[in-house]
């Protein structure tokens, strides 16, 4: 069992209770790992040395150049560790370590485009209308961010908050997931390497209630970056207004993947297995509804079921694995009550539809698992699942696919097959929805913004303007000082 330690100005530090949690590997459900629980006494504490970082010592000091340097001195310490970091987060949430290892390495993206983006983010002169006046809007960071992340992608989930934050000229509380704390704690090592200074970065372990709202309702906690579930998003949001704290929220999603009669069907049937199994569907922007043109129905439909049939369940450590366990049992649990309420609400399971053990394995399995005779009006095609749970519709035309695919409460992402360029514009701007892939699916980057519509969240992570929500304009008056005319009348 390995004990790891809460991270708070610059020095590791156990919970003032004494008290602790564990972590469960998915796959052996065996505890492996155990972490400081905190609780709001821990929070203040480590908001405290946020706080202080950011008014005194060297950060205040730095030039955004000094910065940037030290992301992109980040950004190779994560490079070089990629496989490390990758086990660990397998080892606490299930997934491919041949994913999570390509997250790894890609997620170091985010600290170099951000480190080079800090001393490029340039005020304005604007010529203002009064005489002898100059007048300069400068950039400033906000202060003390708290940065929330969850179990599904967590480092390169934090990469997207803490890049930027950084960059800006922040210092941050990050409070990971209870689900895969180590990995967070892991990065701090390499955080301190490139020469953070102590009290910039910290990291307080535990629960949403007893440490991540007292993190979300600090006074000096300025911005809340969360990425999870709606319920805790709504509650972030209502807890963060009372004290006009800036948010940005990455909530979940139930995307639509449309496929025309024009398709390419090579490519479209491994992108909505892409949109579905990857990750054994626990990513924000699953494609979790299927929407076949009728022309291509069938066809689409066995070629689907052929390729998912010869996937993999198994050891998320192997190479050879397609499919590995879902990350809690709090989630399997949840997936397989879902597939029971596909079945009474009328829906077809034509592949999967319940819980596996490949080889005997013990792990948080369930079967990549197909509805067809999905109306759109039915739970499984409205609420998010977040496992390998996929919903199959047909639609005739363009107007009907629209009609579907808008008619959820979310709106993160959608895809669309076609090779009609008209279409695909057409698709592209009819879709209420933050992120649309065209012939391909599940593609996010440090260089375009992502997020959602409606019930997936607020603002926007990724690309130049995200560092942008970490800082705040500053109008400066530089007046030639003259006696007004009156006074007593605004001039
Ligand atoms: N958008 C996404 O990428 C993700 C969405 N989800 C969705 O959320 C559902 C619930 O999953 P959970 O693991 O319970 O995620 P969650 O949304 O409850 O937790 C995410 C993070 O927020 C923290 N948190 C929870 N409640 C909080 C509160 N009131 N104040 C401050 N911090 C709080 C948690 O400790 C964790 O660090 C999942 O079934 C899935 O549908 C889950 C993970 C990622
Ligand atoms: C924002 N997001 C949510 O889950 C996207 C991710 C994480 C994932 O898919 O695991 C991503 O772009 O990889």
């Amino acid at each position: 069992m390995k004990d790891y330690h809460m991270w708070i100005g610059g020095a590791p530090c156990e919970a003032a209770s004494g008290a602790r949690f564990t972590s469960t590997n998915p796959y052996t459900r065996e505890e492996w790992a155990r972490f400081p629980r905190a609780s709001a006494d821990d929070v203040d504490h480590a908001v405290r040395s946020a706080h202080a970082a950011f008014t005194d010592g060297d950060w205040p000091t730095w030039t955004a150049s000094a910065r940037g340097a030290a992301l992109v001195r980040l950004a190779a310490l994560v490079t070089e560790h990629a496989d490390r970091l990758a086990e660990i987060e397998v080892r606490d949430n299930g997934k491919l370590f041949a994913e999570m290892s390509n997250q790894a390495r890609y997620m170091a993206n985010w600290y170099a485009y951000y480190g080079g983006l800090a001393d490029k983010v340039e005020g304005l002169v604007p010529p203002i209308d009064k005489p002898g006046v100059l007048n300069m809007v400068t950039y400033e960071p906000l202060g003390v961010c708290a940065l929330i992340t969850p179990w599904n992608s967590p480092l390169l989930l934090l990469a997207w908050k803490l890049a930027p934050a950084l960059a800006a000229g922040n210092t941050v509380v990050i409070k990971p997931s209870e689900y895969t704390s180590a990995s967070t704690l892991e990065l701090m090592a390499l955080v301190e390497e490139a020469g953070i200074p102590a009290g910039v970065v910290n990291v307080v372990t535990g629960f949403g209630d007893e440490a991540g709202m007292p993190l979300v309702t600090h006074p000096l906690v300025r911005k809340v970056a969360f990425t999870g579930g709606e319920a805790a998003g709504r509650a972030i949001n209502e807890a963060a207004a009372r004290d006009f704290k800036k948010v940005t929220l990455e909530l979940g999603g139930k995307s639509p993947n449309i496929v025309f009669d024009d398709a390419d069907l090579d490519a479209a049937v491994p992108g909505a297995i892409s949109g579905i199994f990857a990750a054994s569907g626990q990513t924000c922007i699953a494609g979790s509804r299927l929407l076949l043109h009728d022309g291509i129905y069938d066809a689409f439909l066995e070629r689907l079921l052929e390729m998912t049939r010869a996937a993999k369940l198994g050891d998320p450590m192997e190479a050879d694995t397609n499919i590995s366990p879902v990350a809690t049992e709090a989630q399997h649990r949840k997936i397989l009550d879902y597939i029971e309420i596909a079945k009474a609400e009328g829906a077809t399971c034509v592949l999967g539809g319940k819980a596996a053990s490949p080889g005997g394995a013990p792990g948080y399995f369930v079967e990549p698992t197909i509805f067809t005779d999905v109306r759109n009006d039915m739970r499984i095609a409205q609420e998010e699942v977040f496992g390998p749970v996929l919903s199959i519709m047909p639609f005739s035309d363009e107007d009907e696919a629209v009609a579907i695919a808008n008619d959820v409460l979310y709106g993160l992402a959608a895809g669309v097959w076609t090779n009609d360029l008209h279409r695909a514009l057409s698709m592209s701007r009819r879709l209420q929805a933050g992120t649309i892939w065209v012939n391909t699916y599940r593609s996010t980057s440090y260089t375009t913004p992502f997020g959602g519509y409606k019930l997936s969240g607020l603002g926007r992570e990724n690309g130049s303007q995200a560092i942008m929500e970490y800082l705040q304009p500053k109008s400066v008056w530089l007046a030639e000082p003259r006696a007004v005319a009156n006074p007593f009348i605004r001039r």
